[in-house]
């Protein structure tokens, strides 16, 4: 039988005078992955950041099976290039929710942070500045931050766009990996070769679920002709 990681009832969201979700019901799987799937401007990353908490819901409750706090990565595009940090102290920032910015991490946090590398290949590219790396590269240390957060909600934004076939296959076996792990993980794509590999799928369409369930079950041909 499926857990229930996150549950929404209800769920309304937007900026300012702009409405964006509406109505949202919906279940997020534990140890599964879920992609969240629609056209552009549908709602996926709002919907994201309403999971992430950093975004309160207007209507609606949201219930979670677990307290921790969700890991949330962002497009690498919200990240700033200029920032003079290294890859080895970008992965150990996903440790200050556990440790706090000023303290030093413990044996077991660098143990955290070396194994969260090696698992998206980029511990040797430890010492290089975060800026000097190329945008797959990039991508999969953001990654490797969330994954250190050892969080059991993880939210990807887009995890896969623009990087390589094999750089995406990367991210798509750890996903896969770490939700094997008990986690449950989510991942807004346009990448619908990915969301038909996915455990769960949620399709929005305007702010509205128009589609839950086994992508194969949701991502029909007519589903996709209508929506797209
Ligand atoms: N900070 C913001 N302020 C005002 N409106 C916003 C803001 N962010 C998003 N929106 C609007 O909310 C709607 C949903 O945007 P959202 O980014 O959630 O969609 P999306 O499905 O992730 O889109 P995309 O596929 O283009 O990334 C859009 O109409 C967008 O213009």
């Amino acid at each position: 039988m499926t857990t229930c990681e996150v549950s929404l009832r209800n769920v309304a969201a937007g900026y300012a005078r702009r409405p964006v979700l509406r109505q949202l019901t919906a279940s997020i799987p534990t140890s599964a992955t879920t992609a969240v799937v629609g056209p552009n401007g549908s709602g996926k990353s709002t919907l994201l950041s309403v999971l992430a908490g950093v975004h309160p819901p207007t209507a609606g409750t949201i219930e979670r099976r677990r307290s921790s706090r969700p890991c949330f990565v962002v497009q690498r595009s919200a990240v700033s290039d200029t920032l003079p940090l290294t890859v080895r102290e970008t992965v150990s920032m996903g440790r200050w929710a556990h440790r706090g910015p000023w303290r030093r991490l413990t044996a077991e946090d660098r143990g955290v942070v070396d194994h969260s590398m090696g698992r998206l290949g980029v511990r040797e590219l430890a010492s290089r500045q975060l800026g000097e790396l190329s945008g797959g590269q990039r991508q999969r240390v953001l990654v490797a931050q969330g994954l250190a957060q050892e969080a059991d909600l993880i939210l990807l934004d887009e995890p896969t766009t623009g990087l390589d076939v094999a750089a995406r296959e990367s991210i798509a076996s750890v996903m896969r990996d770490v939700a094997a792990d008990g986690m449950a993980v989510v991942h807004a794509t346009h990448d619908l070769a990915a969301a038909k590999e996915s455990d769960h799928c949620l399709l929005l369409v305007d702010g509205r679920l128009i589609g839950e369930g086994k992508p194969r079950d949701v991502l029909t041909d007519s589903a996709l002709r209508e929506v797209w």
